[in-house]
């Protein structure tokens, strides 16, 4: 059981990070500097909100969002790991792993001497996480919260074998509307879409969304720009530890089949992910390590 009293004792830093339960039973840090307000999920080391102060959040969450132990938070940033996707050989596995479905510890809370928030948590194998995966692993996340958002999945082999993993920093992005935003970076890049199943190549400058769309491109670890000119912003999606950039929006129909997506919910997010998976797992041997971070924030305004 998480006990907000103690966390409290060890962990909060008066006027800017806190604890409580928001959202029914799930238990929150909320953290509030002179850059930015964010929530924090222990619950799946999910960031729920993102708010610079120059801005309104980034990030998107469903309304509609179940908050109980069991089911995956919709919007934020979900963690995909040890695997994304649905599960290569077990389809009762769910869909992108468990880390997103398991309480994370607090590690430790600290201000650097930019007045930025750090917090840090872990996730360790357990007899819990062996019953979908074999392997003996430490999980630290780190989360800095300045004029941008920085998290950071660290992965340690802690077993005696070597073992492959695949992850994704699934991030909701909050819009004005579907339409009226492009997605700069990716021109020339190949993907893997999702829906008809073969690769492409993206010829278009600026991508643009009129409908369902799942791409992975593939060997990317450039950043990529939301232009929302409607919200009179430029999301900068940046990252690193990640091969791959996933692009998804489910578009209409689909959406209506999503529980926890109302039936319009698909028009005011996009999802770019900071991705490893199909043809660029994560190798790690005995002891060593990986991180995949993602690096979150509205692009500089040039007069
Ligand atoms: O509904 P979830 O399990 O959270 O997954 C949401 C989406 O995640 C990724 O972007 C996948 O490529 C999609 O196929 C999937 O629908």
């Amino acid at each position: 059981m998480v006990d907000i009293d103690e966390l409290d004792d060890k962990f909060s830093i008066e006027g800017e990070v806190g604890f409580a339960e928001l959202e029914e039973d799930l238990v929150f840090i909320t953290v509030s500097n002179k850059y930015a307000d964010a929530d924090i999920c222990l619950y799946g080391a999910h960031i729920t909100s993102f708010r610079p102060h120059n801005s309104m959040d980034l990030l998107w969450m469903s309304p509609d969002s179940c908050f109980e132990v069991g089911k995956a938070i919709r919007g934020g940033i979900p963690v995909c790991f040890p695997w994304f996707g649905p599960h290569k050989t077990d389809e009762e596995k769910p869909q992108h792993g468990f880390a997103r479905l398991m309480y994370w510890d607090v590690l430790s809370t600290a201000t650097n001497p930019a007045g930025e928030t750090i917090i840090k948590l872990e996730l360790n194998s357990s007899e819990e996480t062996k019953a979908y995966w074999a392997h003996d692993f430490r999980a630290e996340m780190t989360i800095v919260v300045g004029k941008t958002l920085v998290e950071t999945l660290k992965i340690t082999n802690t077993s005696a074998v070597s073992f492959d993993y695949t992850c994704a920093l699934h991030t909701y992005y909050s819009l004005s509307a579907i339409e009226s935003i492009t997605i700069e970076g990716l021109k020339g890049l190949t993907y893997y879409n999702q829906l008809t199943r073969e690769n492409g190549v993206q010829e278009e400058e600026k991508l643009e969304i009129t409908d369902g769309l799942t791409r992975h491109y593939l060997n990317t670890e450039t950043p990529v720009i939301i232009d929302d000119s409607a919200f009179r912003r430029r999301i900068k999606v940046d990252k690193k530890g990640s091969k791959v950039t996933t692009v998804w929006n489910p578009g209409a129909e689909p959406c209506a089949k999503i529980g926890d997506l109302s039936d319009d919910g698909y028009e005011t997010f996009v999802c770019v992910e900071a991705t490893n998976a199909f043809d660029y797992p994560i190798h790690l041997a005995p002891g060593e390590s990986f991180e995949t971070s993602a690096i979150i924030g509205l692009e500089e305004k040039i007069f």
